[in-house]
């Protein structure tokens, strides 16, 4: 069974066309990338798919149920959401910001266990980000609230990550240390479906790839089959050169 599948979906662009509709099955242990120049239309898919956008047209079953027949609730014990940019509305240290990602498994007025107390901590430790745990969120660079989003998405332990420029703000090593953990993911058995600007990130990292154009067309399938320079210099109005590094494509703009 796929854990989301995309039935003839269209996003809600306003002004926009239809386009293509979309469908497509993401399942355990995948990685996707999405790909598209600026207002594509990324965003809007992935807030569509985690259910926080309607769609104008199809729908979107997560684990087997149709995302409209699941509270939020239901929708967060399966589904964590990286958004591309946060706003942090109230004061709240890197360690209480890390635990709400196990408020969807807590009922309401519950505290956390001494066991989402030590998978905070994990998460925490696996973005490097141990030492800041007392500080608060809005004293953070960048860099490292990006790193507190993707630890609060691993205190979810979630069946797909939905990740909005995950290596946004990151230097190179953190960046590659962020794929690598999306990575491991996957590996353990989660579908991965993320929104990169960067193409490399994508040659190296994923193995299913979705083009979105402006207008609404959108291709799918294997990474190798999509990786054309052809069709990512039609995606992105751009030439590109291709090198080839260990056996894996480089695109350079031409
Ligand atoms: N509420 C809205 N009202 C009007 N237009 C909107 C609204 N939300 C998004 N759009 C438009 O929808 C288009 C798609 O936006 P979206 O943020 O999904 O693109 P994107 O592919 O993620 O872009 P980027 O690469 O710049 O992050 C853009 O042209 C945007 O201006």
């Amino acid at each position: 069974m796929a854990v989301l599948d995309i039935e003839h979906l269209v996003i809600d662009i306003p002004g926009r066309g239809d386009g293509d509709p979309l469908s497509l099955q993401v399942k355990s242990g995948q990685r996707w990338g999405v790909l598209g120049p600026n207002g594509a239309g990324k965003t809007t898919l992935l807030h569509t798919l985690a259910g926080l956008r309607a769609p104008r047209r199809g729908r979107v079953v997560l684990n087997g149920t149709p995302l409209t027949h699941l509270s939020r609730r239901e929708v967060a014990r399966q589904l964590a959401v990286v958004f591309q940019e946060r706003q942090d509305s109230f004061p709240a240290t890197v360690m209480e910001t890390v635990l709400i990602g196990r408020h969807p498994f807590l009922s309401a007025w519950q505290r956390e266990s001494a066991e989402d107390i030590h998978l905070a901590h994990e998460a925490l430790s696996a973005v490097s980000l141990t030492l800041l745990e007392d500080r608060l969120v809005s004293t953070l660079s960048g860099g490292e609230r990006q790193r507190v989003s993707i630890a609060t998405a691993l205190t979810q332990q979630p069946t797909i990550w939905l990740a909005d420029e995950p290596t946004n703000h990151l230097d190179l090593h953190h960046q590659v240390a962020v794929m690598a953990l999306l990575n491991q993911q996957a590996d353990n058995g989660a579908a991965v479906f993320m929104c990169l600007h960067d193409l490399n990130l994508a040659a190296r990292w994923c193995d299913h790839l979705l083009l979105l154009y402006p207008d609404g067309e959108c291709c799918s399938g294997p990474a190798e089959a999509m990786l054309v320079p052809e069709a990512l210099e039609r995606l992105y109005d751009q030439k590109l050169v291709v090198a080839h590094v260990n056996g894996a494509p480089v695109f350079v703009p031409g």
